[in-house]
């Protein structure tokens, strides 16, 4: 049984919980460990409470919400800035996201890439994963024991893909899903922490009847949804050549029932108006992904004109053609691009102001993925979701604070300036899990919580056990050395996942028997 305590926060707090709303305030909350915010900006105190008050350049501010991440792409962030999407995909993507048949390196790369999301201060995350299905289980894993929310979805994708990196067909594809869809449901029934989420990758590749049947999954499991939209315009040549009896890219969605109010959208560079009231209508969300757009060179997306129009916008990193998970930099990147957008247009009103931005990579990002009445903001009732800013100089940050400095100028220069050193904590669910000041201290047991995770997406017992001393050994060396992987003979090798050998126990299994899980609350 969880022992449940309850703690109170005192210090700043800022939040926007409606768009282009910013509330700055000194406030005192409670939060019933594992529950919820009890009451917000009273100063009523609780029994036997655990009191945390800020120091005087630290504020409380909501976690943030990456509503579009690719992470088996997060070895590839930060370079291949030289081609256009499709030709990027063949290059980079899909050669790394194949590589993901191997668990080693799987368990490897997600574990950097939630410990990492996280210490940039993301609570939430929607994800797509490969198409492989143990090693989006092993994600899964990695969020829940971690303590991030997220949303996890194996890609589909049938066609117009490398041999090496296509599923054979709908009906194996729908298969592997379910499997991923049974696993999670053991692993949270409830879906609070992660849920399974439908992924088609985008309609290029899916087949007409794969797009159907993910319609249909994501209706009778009662899921969200996640794919591309309208990114570039080669892309949206391609649909138009792919699906000549559809209307627009947006209704080929529409036609097999993927447009929901639980549907993400990745993009939306170039919708057409028609295309815009559809979404509104569906009541689907958009991922706003700005600094893939920049690196990809797809487009700007007028953002404005998706707010004017009711369309819910969040905000994405789309590692890797985003070059970083770091949420701070999409914002900036929002805010540059909205600017651009308004010079070029010549229509000031274009431009995103700083509350807004803020509210798409916070509020926004939850009520796309359909819990905007669980987290984003600091509301009576919701989640204790939140970061612990801190902009004092003792971060050796270029946040460099002055006397004269309100508190909207210090967001701003955090905001603009700031880096992973400023988020000092981050709380999911009123518990801690990360930041520069939580320190995992026993780090065997982190290794063995590791391991088992390891242990549940394998299939076969004998397995299981003949290499656990061998995973043991390997944690060590991974959790600390992990850039040694990329260095043999004293040559760093750009693609190390060449370098590995596959293994029988990648084979995609039949199904997933869940074993006992430990969990560090
Ligand atoms: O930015 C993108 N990243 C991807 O991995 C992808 N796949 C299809 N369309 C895509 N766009
Ligand atoms: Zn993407």
């Amino acid at each position: 049984m969880v022992q449940v305590i309850d703690i109170i926060f005192v210090g700043k707090l800022i939040h926007t919980p409606s768009l282009g709303t910013l509330e700055i305030e000194d406030a005192t909350v409670g939060v019933h460990q594992d529950e919820t915010i009890r009451f917000a900006k009273s100063h009523h105190m609780l029994k036997n409470a655990e009191v945390h008050v800020l120091k005087p350049l630290q504020f409380f501010f909501p976690g943030f919400i990456d509503t579009h991440i690719h992470a088996p792409q997060y070895p590839n962030a930060g370079f291949g800035i030289d081609l256009p999407l499709l030709k990027w995909l063949e290059k980079y993507t899909f050669p790394i996201e194949s590589s993901f048949r191997n668990l080693d390196r799987a368990l490897e790369i997600y574990y950097r890439v939630v410990t990492r999301t996280l210490s940039y201060g993301t609570t939430f995350a929607s994800y797509f994963s490969s198409l492989h299905t143990p090693a989006s289980a092993l994600l899964a894993e990695l969020c829940f024991s971690l303590g991030q929310r997220a949303y996890i979805g194996k890609c589909n994708m049938n066609t117009l893909s490398p041999a090496h990196y296509c599923e054979k067909s709908c009906k194996s594809s729908v298969e592997a899903t379910n499997v991923l869809v049974s696993f999670m449901s053991q692993l949270d029934p409830n879906r609070k922490f992660v849920s399974p989420i439908i992924t088609p990758r985008f309609a290029p590749s899916c087949t007409k009847d794969l797009l159907k049947a993910c319609g249909e999954l994501a209706a009778n499991h009662d899921l969200p949804i996640q794919t591309h939209i309208s990114e570039n315009l080669g892309e949206i040549a391609l649909v138009r050549e792919l699906f000549p009896d559809r209307k627009s890219y947006t209704d080929v969605y529409d036609h097999h029932s993927l447009l929901t109010p639980k549907t993400v959208l990745a993009h939306a560079v170039y919708l057409e108006d028609e295309e815009i009231e559809t979404i509104y209508k569906r009541q689907s969300g958009i991922s706003h992904c700005p600094t893939s757009n920049a690196v990809l060179a797809s487009g700007m997306a007028n953002i404005r004109k998706l707010l004017d129009a009711g369309i819910k916008v969040s905000l994405g990193t789309d590692v890797s053609g985003g070059y970083t998970p770091n949420m701070l930099v999409a914002i900036r990147q929002a805010a540059l691009t909205s600017r651009s957008l308004a010079s070029v247009l010549r229509d000031s009103r274009i431009a995103l102001e700083l509350p807004e931005l803020l509210y798409l990579a916070t509020q926004g990002g939850a009520e796309v993925l359909g819990r905007g009445h669980e987290v984003g903001s600091f509301e009576e009732g919701k989640a204790w979701d939140a970061l612990v800013v801190d902009v004092s100089s003792e971060t050796n940050t270029p946040v460099d604070i002055y006397e004269r400095d309100t508190w909207e100028n210090i967001l701003s220069k955090w905001v603009f300036n700031g880096d992973d050193r400023n988020v000092a904590q981050v709380w999911v669910n009123g518990k801690l899990i990360a930041g520069t000041e939580c320190k995992i201290e026993d780090t065997s047991l982190l290794n063995l919580n590791l391991a088992s995770i390891y242990m549940n997406t394998l299939t076969s017992p004998e397995k299981k056990s003949l290499r656990l001393q061998e995973i043991l050994e390997s944690f060590t060396k991974t959790i600390t050395l992990p850039v040694t992987q990329c260095v043999s003979d004293g040559k760093v090798h750009a693609e190390p996942w060449k370098h590995s050998v596959e293994r029988e126990d990648t084979i995609e299994p039949k199904s997933f028997e869940r074993k006992q899980f430990l969990r560090s609350t």
